[in-house]
This record gives structure tokens, C-alpha cells and sequence, in this order.
């Protein structure tokens, strides 16, 4: 498992390029019959990737967390971004298509990962955050999802956004998680931008064609600076950073938020006028 320590806003104005997305990018989430686990000291948050192609795997973080299992204080939400995937949780299993979400409380002891066919394998993205208690596992599928119209055409920023993981959806301790999708011509998401100081937040940008980058903003408003984002990379937002971001094409994203609060719309509002 991957550690990605803290970073303070005033450090990180002097951070080159190669810096800034070593700290803050997730370039390789997925690898065939693996894993992948990153330790973000941000609201302790652990991002995920796994791919499980001709094998199992296990919701293992080895000798990492020092807990008997990886879900003894922790919670867990799970996106599928691939084909069909069957996740066990304690012996029962939940299937799960594209865009389905599955979340699993604190103090489930064996969590599985598989593909239901190895010609079209899942995969798996996962954000986990420290649970207090224990919460009912729960699959919503992206229909049950409550859609929200954002945007318009006009400023390219047409799109869906797509809460599962909330107060008003499935019930967590603190971790909170949707999708959102550009329409067809929108490239911005998330602008005007905001910072939510009281929680960090990670993206999984995907569904974007091999060629195609996003340039993901983040820094405080008045330091702006940006990652050059590929398909299925992922990154870390510190609450005091704003996040945004524009494509080359539209794409999809995964937000997910841990922190003080279990409020979505705390957020403050930073217009394009004040970013420098
Ligand atoms: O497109 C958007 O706007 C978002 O998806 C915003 C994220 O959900 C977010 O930043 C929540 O805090
Ligand atoms: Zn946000």
C-alpha cells in the first residue's frame, strides 16, 4: 500500500510539475489481478483500484492498517467502472453492473472481488474512510441514483451528477460518493469551482478515449495550478484546494468526500472572477 502524506497550501506553491503529481495524481490504479491500495493521510482516506481478471482478489491491506481486517474501523464504497462483477461480502454476494455502487460497513471481515467473465472483466474503484459505526451493505444501481441537472451548454458544463453515497441516499459514517457525466460538448466540470475546507475529496476521472486529457485544476484560489489527467487516473484534493477540471472531450468522474461534516452542499463558492 501506497502512503501519500499531507501537504500544506504555502509548500505547495513552490511544487514543480513533477511534484505536484506525485503528491496529488494516482496514475496507475489498475493492473490485471490486482490491488492497487493508496494511504491518503487526508481524513485517512484509502483510494482504490482493482481488476480482477482471471482471479479473486481480497480486500487486503496486508500488514498496512494493523487491524485484524481491513473493515474492523472502516467503511467502504465501491464503483464499478467495467463489466459485470460479483463483490462477497461475508459470504453473500451482490452483483454489480457498470455505474452500480456497493457499499460495505464497518466490521465485515471478508470482502471478494471477482469478474463474472474474464473476456469482459470488472473493474473496481474504491474509496474507504474510518467508520464509527456499524452500517447496513447496500447496492444502488446509477438508476437509483438521484440525478441533479447541472450546467448548460452555454458554458460548456452541461452535465448529470449522480448521488449515491449520502445523507439522502445510502447511509455512511462520513464517507460520501456520486458520479458525474459531461454531456456531449461540455468539457468543465465543477466551475465555478468551490473549496469545502471541513472535507477532502478524491476523483477517478474515466470513461475518457485513449487520446483525450483532462486538466484537472486544483491549488488554493489564488494559486491555481493543474495535473494533466489520463483515463482511469485518479486525484487526491486537500480541502483547502479547489477541484475542477476541462477535457480535451466530455468524461465522467467518481467524487468521493471524507471529513467534519455529512453536508454536500457545504461548499464555497469560488467564481472564475477570483481565480488567479
Ligand atoms: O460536477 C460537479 O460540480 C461535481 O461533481 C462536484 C463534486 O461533486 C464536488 O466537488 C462535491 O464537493
Ligand atoms: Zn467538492
Amino acid at each position: 500500500m501506497e502512503i501519500r502524506h499531507t501537504t500544506n497550501p504555502t509548500d505547495v506553491k513552490q511544487y514543480d510539475t513533477e511534484r505536484l503529481r506525485k503528491e496529488f495524481l494516482m496514475e496507475n490504479l489498475y493492473e490485471k489481478d490486482e490491488l492497487k491500495l493508496v494511504y491518503s493521510h487526508y481524513d485517512r482516506m484509502i483510494v482504490g483500484g482493482a481488476w480482477p481478471v482471471s482471479k479473486e482478489l481480497l480486500l487486503d491491506a496486508g500488514d498496512g492498517l494493523r487491524t485484524e481486517y481491513f473493515l474492523e474501523r472502516r467503511e467502504i464504497g465501491f464503483l464499478n467502472i467495467g463489466g459485470p462483477a460479483s463483490i462477497t461480502v461475508d459470504g453473500e454476494a451482490y452483483e454489480l453492473d457498470k455505474l452500480d455502487v456497493l457499499y460495505v460497513g464497518k466490521g465485515k471481515r471478508e470482502v471478494k472481488l471477482a469478474s463474472k467473465d474474464s473476456s469482459n472483466p470488472a473493474k473496481l474503484y474504491f474509496c474507504s474512510a474510518l467508520a464509527h459505526k456499524e452500517l447496513p451493505t447496500r447496492k444502488m444501481t446509477r438508476e437509483e441514483a438521484n440525478p441533479l441537472n447541472l450546467g448548460a451548454q452555454e458554458t460548456s458544463n452541461e452535465r448529470v451528477l449522480y448521488k449515491y453515497i449520502h445523507a439522502d441516499g445510502i447511509q455512511s459514517c462520513q464517507l460520501m460518493l456520486g458520479v458525474t457525466s459531461l454531456q456531449t460538448g461540455s468539457v468543465w466540470n465543477t466551475m465555478p469551482s468551490h473549496v469545502h475546507d471541513r472535507r477532502m475529496e478524491a476523483y477517478l476521472y474515466f470513461d475518457m478515449a485513449e487520446e483525450t486529457r483532462v486538466f484537472h485544476m486544483m491549488g488554493e484560489p489564488s494559486q491555481t495550478r493543474h495535473l494533466v489527467v489520463a483515463n482511469e487516473q485518479a486525484i487526491l484534493s486537500p480541502p483547502w484546494s479547489i477541484h475542477s477540471g476541462v477535457g480535451t472531450s466530455n468524461y465522467t468522474f467518481c467524487w468521493s468526500m471524507a471529513g467534519e461534516n455529512y453536508t454536500f452542499t457545504d461548499m464555497d463558492v469560488v467564481q472564475a472572477s477570483e481565480l488567479k
